[in-house]
């Protein structure tokens, strides 16, 4: 049956991998409408419009997927409206619940963060709504279930260090595999054939710690054989925990901009 109509409100980098996400997965049996200036195409069976329509048309569910900063341009349109979404799910970074529930003048706005891979359904998305009842809140989880995992988050004053760690973490990583891969191409390897063992490595060991009982300091250890190279190596990282700090103040200066962001979301 098919179910009341979803409004997408940006489909750039994570609108359009939440899409994708959506469109690869059987389930999603709502009429899709993406609104977005600039994206050149989208798929087949889904609508596409270049601005959010005038008038009273209201979608059932709202997701919001612009920048923070664009934010008082789509609500400036919904000022002008009738009605409310029934459901407003907002992916803004930053960007509290209650300023989008008087944004929107919505009942009930839940917050989520994905990241990068909900396009191929291996995504984390962390939701928050401090309003939203049972039924609210299974239905927004429903509506993410096809990207990938899901994480409630009680207070929304951790949404910032969620962001930093699940919502960028993508971004560190992709660093991270670059990182190695250039690493070995300083060691002799090819380019391709060092980026290629990076992925790979990353990708089977990103499975297999979440699939594992044991935790990634045991799985450390199994890969250090005794007196082999693979310790050396860790006690390059571990020296004064030096990838601690680095990543201590990696995630810290971006949960730092999360707050900035939602304070000119406040003020504005
Ligand atoms: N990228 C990521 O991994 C993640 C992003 N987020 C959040 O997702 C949101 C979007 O980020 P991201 O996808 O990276 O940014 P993008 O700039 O790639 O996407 C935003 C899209 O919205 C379009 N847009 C701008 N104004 C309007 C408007 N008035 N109506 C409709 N569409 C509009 C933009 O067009 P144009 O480019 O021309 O301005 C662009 O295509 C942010 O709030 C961010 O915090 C959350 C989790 C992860
Ligand atoms: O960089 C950003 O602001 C967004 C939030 C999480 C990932 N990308």
């Amino acid at each position: 049956m098919s179910e009341g109509a979803l409004w997408l409100v940006g489909a750039g980098n994570m609108g359009g991998a939440m899409l994708r996400g959506w469109l690869a997965a059987p389930g999603l049996q709502r009429p899709i409408t993406v609104i977005d200036p600039f994206i050149e195409q989208v798929p087949q069976g889904v609508t596409l419009l270049r601005e959010l329509p005038s008038g009273d048309e209201q979608p059932d569910i709202l997701v919001l997927a612009v920048k923070p900063q664009q934010l008082d341009a789509v609500r400036g349109v919904f000022e002008q409206k009738t009605g409310a979404p029934r459901l407003l799910l907002s992916i803004l970074a930053g960007v509290e619940t209650e300023t989008l529930r008087q944004a929107f003048s919505v009942e009930h706005s839940v917050r989520a963060m994905p990241n990068l891979p909900v396009s191929i359904g291996e995504g984390v998305t962390a939701l928050y709504s401090g309003t939203a009842d049972n039924g609210v809140r299974a239905e927004a989880a429903g509506l993410v279930a096809p990207l990938g995992l899901i994480e409630w988050i009680d207070n929304e004053a951790l949404f910032d260090a969620v962001t930093a760690l699940s919502g960028c973490g993508p971004g560190f990583l992709f660093r991270f595999i670059d990182a190695m891969a250039s690493a070995g191409e300083a060691l002799g390897l090819p380019a391709d054939q060092a980026m290629r063992l990076a992925v790979a490595t990353v990708k089977g060991s990103g499975l297999l710690a979440a699939q594992s009982t044991e935790g990634p300091e045991v799985l450390a250890d199994r890969v250090a054989s005794p007196g082999g190279s693979t310790r050396e190596g860790l006690n390059v990282l571990d020296a004064e925990d030096r990838l601690k700090h680095l990543m201590r103040e990696t995630l810290a200066a971006a949960a730092r901009r999360n707050a900035e962001l939602a304070a000119a979301a406040r003020a504005s």
